[in-house]
């Protein structure tokens, strides 16, 4: 079902300052597609996800989702899931707990939602962890249960900062697949934080590329390749440059 491609996302004129870090971004990202956003560190990437999960605020400017000016909604309140560094895992709640509050926070669920619950722990290699609490498990095996969470909330957008940074590199590329599945089969909106060329080169689509607050290239992964003569991506991309 690729037909819900409802989610794109406008960073229309955003300016942010936070302490001594200038932030400036305009940009259109398109509904249905895997976009990875990259940058040097600092370059503002967690700033620019926050903005759109509604965790920071724009100074001035607008952040729209599906066309709809999200300005005045709380973070609970906007069309997206979110897997984040800090992977917020309720930490007295057993992992199929803490799932199950992807689909519904007052964790009434159905047969069908255990269900989803269930197919979403095994697809990240975690079923049988059900009654294990978040401290009992390893920092990838949370990240998957936290990404478990985002699969079954079924949101036109998914936010993803870093998600399996720290998955061994098997893993790292069978989660990777497992999001190209997803995004196959539900035809959200991702876009995902990645340090990782690699990475950025199996999932991304389209590539947003950060360089000290601002939006340095904004295209395609096949153009952004290109633009190693972009000293920063020529970096990122392994590139000595010159
Ligand atoms: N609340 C804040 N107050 C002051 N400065 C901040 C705040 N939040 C972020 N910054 C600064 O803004 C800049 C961008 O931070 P951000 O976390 O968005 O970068 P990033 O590209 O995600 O970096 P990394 O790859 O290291 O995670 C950094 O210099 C950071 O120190």
């Amino acid at each position: 079902m690729s037909g819900n491609a409802t989610g794109d996302i406008v960073l229309d004129g955003v300016k942010l300052r936070l302490g001594d870090a200038g932030f400036d971004f305009d940009c259109r990202i398109g509904a249905g597609r895997i976009t990875a956003i990259a940058g040097p560190s600092g370059s503002g990437k967690s700033t620019l996800l926050n903005l759109i999960a509604g965790f920071e605020r724009p100074d001035s400017g607008r952040v729209l989702i599906a066309g709809e000016d999200v300005g005045g909604f709380a973070p609970g309140k906007r069309p997206v899931s979110l897997v984040f560094q800090d992977n917020n895992l309720f930490a007295h709640l057993d992992v199929f707990t803490n799932v199950g509050l992807g689909i519904n926070p007052a964790l009434r669920l159905s047969a069908a939602d255990r269900e989803a619950v269930s197919t979403a722990l095994s697809r990240v290699g975690l079923a049988g962890y059900e009654k294990r609490k978040p401290a009992t498990l390893s920092g990838g095996e949370r990240q998957r249960a936290a990404f478990a969470r985002a699969l079954v909330r079924r949101k036109p957008v998914m936010l993803l900062d870093e998600p399996f940074a720290a998955l061994d590199p098997g893993l790292r590329a069978s989660m990777a697949d497992l999001l190209i599945d997803l995004h196959r089969e539900t035809g959200a909106t991702i876009v995902i934080v990645s340090h990782d060329p690699d990475e950025v080169a199996r999932l991304a689509g389209d590539v947003l590329f950060l360089d000290r607050g601002g939006i340095v290239f904004d295209g395609p992964h096949a153009e952004f390749t290109e633009r190693v003569d972009i000293e920063v991506i020529g970096r990122f991309l392994g590139h000595s440059g010159g």
